[in-house]
């Protein structure tokens, strides 16, 4: 799958800007998932089929996974979203960073073990560390650039020196640098939170058209109009807008696939209403 081409199709087939992010907490499934080795694949499978046709994609955490030894799982996850909705990109969240050879490992890892159609990666090392990534020109490569948590303030709020001139934030330099330089395969996206939608609109402004990742509504409470209207591309699209815990546990009984279609449904149409 192109990864670029695949997601355009998705908001444009689908009208569809939601991305479904997929955070497994077995401490939060319900009764009946209780004890099963193949839970955590049992869950979000569950979530995949009753949500598939209202995302334009799905978004794996890996921690998620790894943390519950369940590799495995999430392997068998994304051979399962390509078999049964196949028009549907996966992004695999990890925020991989290092140098270019271990940087190489990881991006076998995402593309080739896991199958991911695009990956989020922390671009402070630098480009060599990005280049494995960008390498697989048919795969996304979404990087941090101002995340929805508070302490994103800490590093990418400050000032830093403009070539030629001037200042700049930390994230306005990472944007430009994104869309400027490292995006000559048109294959980059950027990560920015929806808590921050004066960002969003700033990164709009300096990236053109280039996909955004917003997650931060749903459970860490970003304004969803707010997000639409700072980060819609010129066509109302141009944005997956992530929402993983809202969704996922919206049930907590046996129904619970249903009670995370029904949210899924009413956030798809409560960004459409503002795009
Ligand atoms: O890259 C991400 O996906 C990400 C970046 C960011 O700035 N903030 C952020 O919350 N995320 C991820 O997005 C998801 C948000 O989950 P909820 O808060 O439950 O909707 C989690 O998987 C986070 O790891």
């Amino acid at each position: 799958m192109h990864f670029m081409s695949a997601l355009r199709a998705a908001w444009q087939q689908r009208d569809s800007l939601l991305c479904v992010g997929l955070d497994p907490d077995p401490a939060r499934f319900p009764a009946h998932l209780e004890g099963r080795a193949d839970a955590v694949f049992e869950f979000c499978k569950a979530i995949v089929d009753a949500t598939a046709d209202l995302v334009c994609c799905f978004k794996p955490q890996i921690a998620y996974f790894a943390a519950q030894r369940a590799e495995d799982q999430l392997e068998a996850l994304i051979a399962h979203i390509h078999e049964r909705h196949p028009a549907t990109p996966v992004v695999l969240d990890a925020k991989r960073g290092d140098i270019g050879s271990t940087a190489g490992q990881y991006a076998v890892e995402a593309f080739e073990r896991y199958r991911a159609d695009a990956i989020t990666v922390n671009p402070y090392m630098g480009r060599d560390s990005v280049e494995p990534y960008l390498a697989y020109s048919d795969k996304g490569v979404i990087l941090l650039c101002r995340t929805s948590n508070a302490g994103g303030s800490d590093l990418q709020f400050l000032e830093v020196g403009r070539p030629g001139g001037g200042v700049e934030k930390l994230y306005e330099r990472v944007a430009r640098l994104v869309a400027e330089e490292w995006n000559a395969s048109g294959n980059c996206g950027l990560v920015v939170g929806a808590t921050f939608p004066d960002e969003i609109a700033r990164v709009r402004a300096l990236t053109g058209e280039m996909p955004l990742l917003v997650p931060g509504i749903g459970a860490q409470g970003g304004d969803i109009a707010a997000t639409v209207a700072a980060g819609r591309s010129a066509d109302g699209s141009g944005l997956m807008i992530n929402s993983s815990r809202a969704i996922l546990y919206a049930g907590a009984d046996e129904d619970f696939a249903a009670a995370a279609r029904r949210v899924a449904l009413a956030t798809r149409d409560a960004i459409n209403a503002h795009r």
